[in-house]
């Protein structure tokens, strides 16, 4: 039965937590949206008497939303609908995960959801923590790193739904909560556990969202410890790597497919890092561009063509998995959207559903997804409700197995959902590997 509970503001987020989670020894499962968990999870809910076997054998179940940048309302609305569902099937400790790189606004949705879900826990205070040292990011004296540069000096600065103008996380996140704002420093934190817990058991942090800083992994165990008894905790999926789960050798699912199994990689993404890795790709895989003129004139027409196109390369190379990219380069990125025209963001997020949807029906059965807002567009046109983490990628990338059911007939497939800026340059040829 799952004792840990997580809540992720996005798809791509959520298996990079469940990732983490499952080499820390945590039989972790997805669930998409809290109606995944316990489709009547109202307040009164406490407890489900027949826990459905899956999550029987869970240690930890993570619901993605897509409330990273939802109206604050809703966002707020489905945090708290998840927690109760992760209540009813017996979760007592919880997490709220949101981006290393603190995506958020100035009215939310990082500080509402948090305030929402100490309310709804009946817990006072929690820790901020979005270090995630794997992946470059870092919080030190209260200011978040990316790599050697801080938040606002980084690419995040040009988000073009979350731009993050300030590096420090305190003032970050003041204007979007009700709670006062505090800080522990690194020189706490290094003192050890005893000693930051009993910063943390200070009266000044005694109704706040307090900032820790975290510069290693080692400073995230310390962390960790001090916070066991949290109700809630909040943060990237660094944290985790201080939690310990009961089935650390058996904790992965296994794949749902052979290395003959057709596979393809959809890239809605135009980061840095999913630009670089798409470059790599295009002398290495079959590809094609996502071409908006041609999709705008007859969308059906424009995704038939590239399934055709995936399919003959499958029948001649089934070892070489296509690529069907969005961006390779930052022109490629559309900044204005012809008069009268669908903007190119849904449009490609419903080209790339689209394509996996009937690709699946078609015999694909290993898909790798680049980006937030892609994923939850192909993970929802493929109708998965679970996803099972199984063999790590990168770090916050992992394999998952999913049950699907694109139009009306089940399948199981391998799913790997990797974040816009997650991945080594040669994730889209070596990934496959993992897969055994
Ligand atoms: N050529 C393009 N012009 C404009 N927008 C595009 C183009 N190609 C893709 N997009 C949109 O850019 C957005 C990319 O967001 P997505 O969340 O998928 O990737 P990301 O931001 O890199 O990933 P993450 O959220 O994991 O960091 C999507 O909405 C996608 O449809
Ligand atoms: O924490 C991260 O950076 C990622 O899991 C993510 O949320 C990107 O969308």
């Amino acid at each position: 039965m799952p004792t840990l509970g997580a809540i992720a503001d996005d798809f791509t987020g959520a298996t990079d937590l469940a990732t983490m989670l499952v080499a820390r020894g945590f039989r972790t499962v997805v669930a998409v949206g809290a109606d995944a968990v316990a489709p009547s999870a109202q307040p009164e809910v406490q407890e489900a008497p027949d826990l459905p076997d899956r999550w029987a054998a869970a240690d930890a179940v993570v619901v993605a939303l897509k409330s990273r940048t939802a109206p604050v309302v809703e966002a707020v609305a489905e945090s708290r609908r998840a927690l109760r569902a992760l209540r009813a099937i017996g979760c007592r400790r919880f997490y709220f995960k949101y981006c290393s790189t603190f995506d958020s606004t100035p009215r939310g949705n990082i500080g509402p959801v948090a305030d929402a879900l100490l309310a709804e826990t009946g817990e006072r205070r929690t820790v901020v923590v979005p270090s995630f040292p794997a992946t470059g990011r870092t919080v030190y004296r209260g200011r978040l790193f990316v790599h050697d540069d801080l938040l606002d000096e980084s690419p995040m600065r040009h988000h073009p739904l979350t731009p993050m103008l300030d590096s420090r996380v305190d003032r970050l996140l003041r204007p979007q909560t009700d709670h006062p704002v505090t800080r522990i420093g690194l020189e706490t934190v290094r003192a050890g556990v005893a000693r930051l817990r009993a910063a943390l058991d200070d009266d000044t942090h005694a109704d706040a969202l307090t900032v820790v800083d975290a510069v290693d992994d080692e400073d995230l165990r310390t962390v960790a410890a001090a916070t066991e008894d949290f109700g809630l905790v909040t943060g990237a999926a660094g944290l985790a790597v201080g939690l310990t789960g009961p089935h650390p050798d058996q904790a992965r699912a296994r794949p749902a497919s052979g290395p003959r199994d057709p596979g393809v990689v959809l890239a809605g993404s135009a980061s840095a890092a999913t630009r670089a890795q798409v470059t790599h790709a295009l002398g290495r895989l079959p590809h094609r561009r996502l071409d908006l003129t041609r999709l705008r004139a007859d969308f059906d027409t424009a995704v038939a063509d590239l399934t055709a196109f995936v399919r003959d390369r499958w029948a001649h190379d089934p070892a070489r998995p296509p690529l069907i990219y969005a961006v390779a380069a930052p022109e490629d990125v559309e900044t204005d959207t012809p008069a009268g025209a669908e903007p190119a963001s849904t449009l490609v997020e419903r080209a790339l559903a689209a394509c996996a949807g009937t690709l699946v029906d078609a015999g694909a059965r290993r898909l790798l997804v680049a980006g937030g807002e892609t994923s939850g567009a192909v993970v929802s046109a493929l109708r998965a409700r679970t996803l099972a983490i199984g063999a790590p990628i990168a770090p916050g990338v992992a394999w998952a197995r999913a049950e699907v059911c694109p139009s009306d007939t089940n399948h199981t497939v391998d799913l790997a959902l990797k974040s816009g800026n997650f991945g080594g340059t040669d994730i889209f040829t070596q990934a496959w590997e993992q897969l055994v």
